[in-house]
């Protein structure tokens, strides 16, 4: 025996097999190497050592297959290098052997079925060096979704008897299957476990296959080929999702029901479920699985923005993600969180592509903006509790929220700043934050967008630290933050964007992208320094300005020519069908989701004092600026035209418009980064809208009541047109302008980019709003001007006045000379006058409502499916 060593790469993972065997390859559960596609047989071959070498027996029935021919016993010799090898089929699941004389794996930037070996699967904290015989499951071809539990292996693995009947499955105790985790619900799914009734073969069944008697029908088109629905046990299992905020999951795919099969993964939250015979098998995604980028290519119309981007991260590691301004960052990362897919190539997550399960996949995904989406008013503790409340389901107790909360505290480090607005936080305290944010839900991918921007070098390090420790699923805050619990166990993969060039060396790998989106490298971070010729990360801010000057294909070029490249498997493009548009990723209804966001929107206004003190003084100054008219006979009518009624009613409306837009028109742009996120994480556009315009308009209309009662306080009209009360109209009138004012700030909110521009525009509307509101000049009969003055709410409102006033009249007029202002119809003093002016002052704030609706979709993060795929994986 040479004593040769031999890994086995897999289509999802890599073993080092010890000289010896014999070694079982095959679909079996048994089997040494576990590669689970329909084509392998059970026993596919058997792997032995031998003085000569590694002789691979086949042991199948569809055989082994090398260069598009069947071929025999193969022998795999150091002399004779690697192996490559097919089962079961032409393009069946391709199997690399290489002969090893250290035993030891390869790094993961380097092979060429790369991974982390061993730790993939069984965790990164494995000792180097020999190992013992171990287990690797490995992933079949793309479109096979029997291949799925294998590559979600984590550390907890439970087993639950199957029982004839109906089996509860949720979050609350009284569940046949306790499924510990907030993003199930407490009744979440319910599995029927019947008699398997044979009808018409395997896969023959129908929608809902339950039958009178009790019996379910087996069969599952999507089910595992020869195995059929539960059929080794003589079962059939059909899997009734119970109204669940997150769904429940069948290979992926989001079901109502549907009959599951041995070997089929049912995915509720982080849980996996599998069939196993008479059992069912759980899982927990624990974080310890590989994520895997192959070919991945962008286009915007002819000009391609990512050229063919590959690499494989092993379990809980770090990957910095750098290069010069314009490189391709931020269209990676919107390739890799499935915000924008990539055109061509595949993202892989455990094995499975991220694209094609998108639905379930999304929700381990969190994702950390570059500006935090925070209120900065709100405590750590508040910001997280309202965010927590907006990300689990609407049934979850306040006491599990809080929990839950208390654990990313400390997590993150964050205990002595539990209490602290995250105004009053450091740059890296408020980034932690944020990451604690998303740490709520338990992503195993997280997803960083520059978090260490506009840090000091203590701050860039304390949130670097942290990230490195959140990858490993030890506590890497304690250091830095004064310790917390450990969160050892929950590891996952975390990709950082960054600028920072100083810390660098806390990532496990890097990935250097050239103008083009080429990659310029890929590899361990040590390694970077010796491909670029530096000598610490400092000096590596040089590396982007020579990436800079030189084109990214010789880039690209020089790394494929390095010892650090890894190709991805070259095969025939396929080309996929593009994925159905996603259903909403809420957990909530509409409603509460509403009743959360006003909570949280007035917690903000109460918690910022001095804004608050500024609403309430704002009426009462702006009171006083009507009463500083004379007006010594009130608004009455006199024999002679009265002026000051005029002034006094134009400086009243003019107020509330003023008001109403000034209460809003910040209200959206600056919690952008906010909304953004939320939206992604299922909020609901209705319930953000209607908590702006629920605690505005409470606002607004407060202070319109007081503002008109110091303007108007003994100078009322005489009579009322409609109400019988002269207030309670001039009050209508007075809150139907600056409500509808409100809106149109709201507008304006959505579509600025930045909060310092709505200051010029509010000057810019209020005055236009003074010229159109017809008081300081007249539009009647003046084409365009009057048009142009409807969708003024300054207009309704002073005509609402103005009827009320009988302003015709106390004005006198067209009746003050041939160069007098005629009468304007608008102000008519009669009842239904009122009524068209306060209808059509409500409709101007509907239509600037229904505008705002529509605009807003602008600030969103743009999600889209791509259009078809060309797949040039395996
Ligand atoms: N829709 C598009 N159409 C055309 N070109 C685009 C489009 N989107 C991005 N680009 C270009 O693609 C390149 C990469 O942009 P990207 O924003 O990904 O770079 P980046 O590395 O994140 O830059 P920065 O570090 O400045 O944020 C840039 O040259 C950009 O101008």
């Amino acid at each position: 025996m040479d004593g040769t060593a031999l890994q086995v790469n897999t289509p999802d993972g890599q073993v080092v097999l010890a000289a010896g065997g014999p070694y079982v390859v095959g679909r079996a559960r048994q089997a040494d190497v576990v590669v689970v596609d329909r084509r392998v047989s059970r026993r596919h071959l058997i792997l032995e050592s031998g003085a000569d070498g590694w002789l691979v027996r086949d042991t199948s029935a569809n055989g082994l297959w090398c260069d598009g021919r069947r071929v025999g016993n193969v022998n795999v010799t150091t002399r004779g290098g690697q192996v490559r090898i097919r089962l079961g089929a032409v393009d069946g699941p391709e199997i690399v052997f290489v002969p090893r004389s250290d035993s030891r794996p390869e790094p993961p930037g380097r092979t060429e079925q790369p991974g982390d070996p061993l730790t993939a699967l069984a965790g990164a904290g494995d000792p180097p060096g020999p190992q013992p015989r171990r287990v690797v499951r490995a992933g079949a071809a793309d479109d096979d979704v029997s291949t799925l539990q294998h590559q979600v292996v984590g550390h907890d693995r439970r087993v639950h008897r199957l029982r004839p009947g109906r089996m509860m499955l949720g979050r609350s105790q009284d569940n046949d299957v306790v499924v510990d985790d907030l993003l199930a619900s407490r009744h979440h799914a319910q599995l029927r476990v019947g008699p398997q009734r044979r009808v018409g073969g395997v896969g023959g069944s129908g929608a809902d296959g339950s039958r009178a008697d009790g019996s379910i029908v087996a069969g599952n088109g999507n089910g595992a080929g020869g195995d059929g629905a539960a059929g080794a046990a003589g079962i059939a299992v059909e899997v009734v999702d119970l109204g669940s905020a997150n769904g429940t999951f069948v290979n992926g795919q989001r079901v109502v029901r549907a009959f599951v099969a041995q070997r089929d993964v049912i995915a509720i939250g982080h849980h996996l479920f599998q069939l196993d015979g008479g059992t069912l098998v759980e899982y927990v995604d624990s974080g310890d699985v590989t994520f895997e980028v192959k070919s991945l290519s962008v286009w915007a119309g002819p000009k391609q923005l990512m050229h063919d981007v590959t690499f494989r991260l092993p379990a809980r590691s770090l990957l910095g993600v750098v290069g010069p301004s314009g490189a391709g960052k931020s269209t990676l990362l919107n390739a890799l969180t499935g915000f924008r897919p990539a055109d061509a190539g595949v993202v892989r997550y455990a094995g499975r592509d991220l694209y094609a399960e998108y639905d379930e996949l999304r929700r381990r995904i969190g994702y950390v903006p570059q500006a935090d989406p925070l209120h900065g008013q709100l405590t750590v503790r508040q910001a997280l509790e309202y965010g927590a409340e907006l990300r689990f389901p609407a049934d979850t107790t306040v006491e599990e929220r809080r929990s839950r909360v208390r654990e990313v505290i400390a997590q993150l480090g964050l205990r002595d700043h539990a209490g602290t607005p995250v105004s009053r936080l450091s740059g890296g305290q408020r980034k932690r934050t944020s990451v604690a944010l998303e740490l709520l839900t338990r992503p195993t991918l997280l997803f960083l967008d520059e978090p260490t921007s506009g840090l000091d070098p203590a701050n860039d390090q304390s949130v670097m630290e942290a990230l490195h420790g959140l990858a490993r699923g030890s506590d890497g805050t304690a250091g830095a933050a004064g310790g917390g619990a450990s969160s050892a166990g929950e590891g996952r993969t975390v990709i950082v964007v960054t600028h920072s060039v100083l810390f660098l060396d806390l990532c496990d790998y890097l990935l250097v992208l050239a103008p083009g989106g080429h990659v310029a490298y890929f590899g361990p971070s040590e390694g970077a320094l010796r491909f670029f010729g530096k000598k610490d990360f400092k000096e590596f801010v040089a590396v982007f300005r020579e990436l800079e000057a030189t084109p990214g294909d010789v880039l690209a070029a020089r790394f494929r020519a390095s010892e650090y490249y890894v190709p991805s498997a070259v095969v025939a493009p396929v080309v996929r069908r593009p994925p159905a548009l996603l259903p909403g990723i809420r957990q909530q209804p509409v409603m509460a989701q509403l009743s959360t966001l006003v909570r949280r929107y007035l917690r903000v206004v109460f918690a910022d004092r001095s804004y608050l003190r500024l609403i309430i003084a704002f009426p009462f100054l702006l009171g006083i600026i009507p009463r500083v008219i004379p007006a010594k006979d009130g608004l009455a009518a006199l024999p002679e035209p009265n002026p000051d009624a005029t002034k006094v009613l134009v400086v009243l409306v003019l107020c509330a418009c003023f008001m109403g837009m000034a209460n809003s028109v910040r209200e959206i742009v600056k919690e952008r980064p906010i909304y953004r996120r939320e939206r992604t994480i299922g909020l609901s556009r209705t319930a953000y809208l209607g908590s702006k315009i629920v605690v505005l308009t409470a606002i607004t209309t407060c202070q319109c009541v007081v503002f008109t009662l110091i303007g108007l306080l003994g100078r009322l009209p005489a009579n009322a047109v409609l109400l019988g009360s002269p207030l309670g109209e001039c009050l209508i009138a007075v809150v139907v302008a600056a409500l509808s004012s409100m809106m149109i700030g709201l507008l304006v909110s959505t579509l600025v980019d930045n909060a310092d521009k709505t200051m010029p525009v509010l000057v810019l509307v209020t005055m236009a709003q003074l010229v159109l509101s017809g008081g300081l000049v007249s539009a009647v009969g003046r084409p365009v001007l009057e048009q142009v003055s409807w969708i003024a709410p300054a207009r309704w409102g002073f005509a609402a006045l103005g009827s009320t006033a009988d302003l015709n009249d106390v004005a006198k007029l067209g009746r003050v000379g041939p160069r007098g202002d005629p009468p304007d119809p608008l102000w008519e003093h009669s009842g239904s006058t009122w009524l068209l002016d306060v209808l059509a002052g409500v409709g101007v704030g509907v239509v600037a409502l229904v505008l705002t609706a529509y605009m807003i979709r602008r600030i969103e993060p743009k999600v889209s499916r791509r259009r078809t795929i060309a797949d040039p994986s395996s």
